[in-house]
């Protein structure tokens, strides 16, 4: 048994059966159009908040804003840099991460067991950094993807297992020059694979939401996070150029993390790290106060008690985001067994065709009420 395979045991209770405990409100069951989606298990009055995702298993901040943005809070003040930041010598490179405050560094710090997760954000930005002195490398486009897949994957098996046996130096040299998005995402992986090592051979007691600590809150999240669906095959159906891309992450991650996240770092563990985040992420926006404007895209978190919650173009309840939490709320009253259900974006009043083109992005086609009535109603 891998060590990630360990840390995921639920031991007395069935796993699917944690999905009803997220929320007294709603419970996890199967749709008929889209999965698994929450269920209201009684009525709910309109304004009530139905759950709170406190901390994301994973997130990461968008290269061009990252000392703008708090990395504890998310805070980001109209492009101001970030008063406080905590800052490590690495190589000939000073590197840093960016905090609103004193309080959120003191907080990052806490949380951050043997600074494991420190350690490793700055060898993302030294060789990130160090790769921008190698050249360019375009990244190939499979011509059969089926086949190629397979086989590439299976060869970046094969160099791993000659890794062991290489000299440091040699190892060092082999990190691949990274995009800004392969840097975004990278820094999402290792989010996810540093709650892993904190949250490995952890006794999970209690799996009620409302009623648990911190500490246990991350860890019900973890479980959670493993029930999620991957969609990293179809994405790399639609834009191919991925597989390249993913194994460029792929190896960045394995040659520059830190020993404590060796041994959780396997092929199938990332790959699913990211075909994760592909369906499942909450964009990371900056606040508007005039709706007119543009909002700024800064990076996204993972939150998987919050992932169950399915898209319609006719929502009946809304998200915010307070600080890194996230919070959802009824916009209506609520009947029992009414299917509980946010907005991905902003697709309500677009005719049906344009919303299904916008939510392609998302790999689905929209089968909400409101989409199938309006698909009838053309048909007729
Ligand atoms: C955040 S997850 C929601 C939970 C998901 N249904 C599950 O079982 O894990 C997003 C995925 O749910 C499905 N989904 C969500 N809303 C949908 C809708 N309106 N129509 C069809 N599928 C939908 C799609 O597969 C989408 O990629």
């Amino acid at each position: 048994m891998t060590a990630s395979e360990q840390s995921t045991l639920v031991d007395e209770y069935p796993i699917e059966s944690i999905l009803n405990r997220i929320s007294p409100w709603f419970d996890v069951q199967k749709t008929k159009y889209g999965g698994r989606g929450c269920f209201a298990t009684g009525s709910i009055p309109k304004g009530s908040v139905i759950h709170r995702s406190s901390t994301p298993v994973g997130f990461t901040i968008a290269k061009p804003f990252k000392k703008e943005v708090c990395t504890t809070c998310f805070e980001y003040d109209y492009g101001s840099t970030m008063k406080s930041k905590i800052s490590k010598k690495s190589g000939k490179n000073t590197c840093s991460i960016f905090f609103c405050s004193d309080e959120c560094a003191e907080k990052f710090t806490q949380d951050d067991v043997n600074e494991v997760l420190l350690n490793n954000l700055i060898a993302v930005e030294k060789n990130y950094l160090q790769g921008l002195t190698k050249p360019e490398v375009e990244l190939k486009e499979p011509k059969d993807l089926e086949k190629e897949y397979l086989e590439e994957w299976d060869k970046v098996s094969t160099w791993e297992s000659k890794l062991d046996a290489m000299k440091p130096t040699k190892r060092q040299n082999m990190i691949p020059r990274i995009d800004d998005s392969e840097y975004l995402e990278i820094k999402y992986v290792i989010g996810v694979l540093f709650n892993m090592y904190k949250c490995h051979g952890a006794r999970i007691s209690n799996y009620d939401f409302p009623e648990l600590k911190p500490d246990e809150t991350n860890q019900v999240e973890m479980v959670l996070f493993d029930l999620l669906y991957s969609s990293e095959y179809e994405k790399v159906k639609k834009y191919p150029y991925l597989l390249y891309s993913y194994i460029n992450i792929y190896k960045f991650i394995r040659l520059s993390c830190t020993p404590e996240l060796q041994p959780f770092i396997n092929l199938s563990t990332v790959r699913a790290i990211i075909g994760k985040n592909l369906s499942n992420a909450f964009g990371i926006w900056s606040e508007v106060s005039d709706p007119s404007e543009d909002k700024e895209f800064l990076g996204y978190a993972v939150y998987p008690s919050a992932s169950y919650f399915n898209h319609s173009c006719a929502p009946n309840i809304i998200k915010s985001r307070k600080g890194h939490s996230l919070e959802f709320t009824t916009l209506r009253d609520i009947e029992s067994g009414e299917e509980l259900c946010i907005n991905y974006g902003n697709y309500t009043n677009e005719p049906v065709e344009i919303r299904r083109a916008q939510l392609s992005e998302w790999f689905f086609d929209c089968g909400c009420s409101k989409c199938v009535q309006e698909l009838n109603s053309i048909k007729q």
